[in-house]
């Protein structure tokens, strides 16, 4: 069997497997990226969200790629919701599409399960007086992803979805709301395969779009000795084996690069035997699990891994 390039989503539309990342691509990068991406490196799935604070570089790159030929129905954009806006879904929508001069999105996602505070003392990052995050205390996710909801009905976004909801999230999320999320990022690697939340996502027709793949900033699962030894195996780059485990997985991956020949070579599809997926799943077991990203808020998500004090 071979590797999809395209995997359903619960609404019936295709979502392309590998997406570029754009988390942290800096200024004067991640427009050539994108348009590189998109006419030269066969990708079809952008990944943006208005946290990154590049969505205008990232619109200067889709319309450069648009200019040379690429359709907007033939990609798949995604972007998220910030947290300083959940109790104004839709204006943080319309602040992405301007952006990144579309009118619709692929998939709008709730960034983070965590409300700040609207009127605080910063547009993405308020905080408190002890430097702590500025919390939206009258607010809650359940709220937030009823709004998403209506915006359905507006055509500016195809599909809506979560992005870091652990298994308890998801289902205090599902007994509450109508729609099923059509998408959960989270997280996903060796050190982190996270099968509680993906085998909970199977069962509930909620597709996994796994994020840092490579462990995120300089790539640092790159040198990982089982994975170095599967990919001399078959001749394949390192980056090729960490980003095919979520796709043989029947997951979404995401690969973020400003460097053109890295954007090329993350585009690969690789089938992985038996053998290979069972040395990958074991990486944790035998070394210990590690999150990369993991951003200073202050409330307990549920993940096994992460406890924090509420
Ligand atoms: N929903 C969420 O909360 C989150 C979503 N994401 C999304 O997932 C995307 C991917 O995750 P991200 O955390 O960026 O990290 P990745 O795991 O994609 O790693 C990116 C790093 O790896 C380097 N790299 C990429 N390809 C190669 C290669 N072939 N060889 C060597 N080095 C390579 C990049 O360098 P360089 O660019 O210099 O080439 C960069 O430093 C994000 O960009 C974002 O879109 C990520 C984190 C959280
Ligand atoms: O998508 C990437 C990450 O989630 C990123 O958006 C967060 O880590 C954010 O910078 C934060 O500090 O909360």
């Amino acid at each position: 069997m071979s590797v999809p390039t395209t995997f359903k989503l619960n609404t019936g539309a295709e979502i392309p497997t590998i997406g570029l990342g754009t988390w942290q691509s800096g200024p004067g990068e991640v427009q050539a990226a994108v348009s590189h991406a998109l006419l030269k490196g066969g990708y079809k799935h952008i990944d943006a969200a208005y946290c990154y604070g590049n969505e205008d570089e990232v619109g200067a790159g889709l319309a450069e790629a648009f200019k040379g030929g690429v359709k907007r129905e033939d990609i798949f954009v995604t972007t998220k919701l910030w947290s300083t806006y959940h109790s104004r879904a839709e204006l943080g929508l319309d602040k992405s599409l301007k952006s990144l001069g579309l009118d619709y999105v692929d998939l709008f996602l709730m960034h983070w399960p965590v409300p700040l505070n609207p009127n605080g003392n910063h547009d993405k990052f308020p905080k408190l007086a002890d430097g702590s995050r500025d919390l939206q205390t009258d607010w809650t996710f359940i709220k937030t992803y009823k709004e998403m909801e209506k915006l359905l009905s507006t055509g500016k976004v195809k599909a809506i979805g979560v992005s870091n909801f652990s298994v308890p999230f998801l289902k205090s999320l599902l007994s509450q709301t109508t729609i099923v999320p059509a998408v959960n990022q989270i997280e996903n690697h060796p050190f982190l395969p996270q099968h509680d939340v993906v085998d909970y996502c199977r069962r509930n027709g909620i597709l996994i779009t796994a994020y840092s793949p490579l462990g995120s900033a300089g790539g640092p699962l790159l040198k990982e000795e089982a994975v170095i030894k599967i990919a001399q195996k078959y001749n394949v780059a390192v980056g090729t084996v960490l980003l095919n485990y979520h796709i043989n997985r029947g997951n979404v991956v995401l690969a973020k690069s400003v460097t053109p020949s890295r954007i090329e070579e993350n585009n690969k599809l690789l089938k992985l035997d038996g053998e290979d997926m069972e040395a990958l799943n074991k990486i944790h077991q035998e070394k210990g699990t590690k999150r990369f990203v993991t951003p200073p808020w202050p409330i307990n998500f549920g993940f096994p891994d992460w406890k924090q004090d509420v």
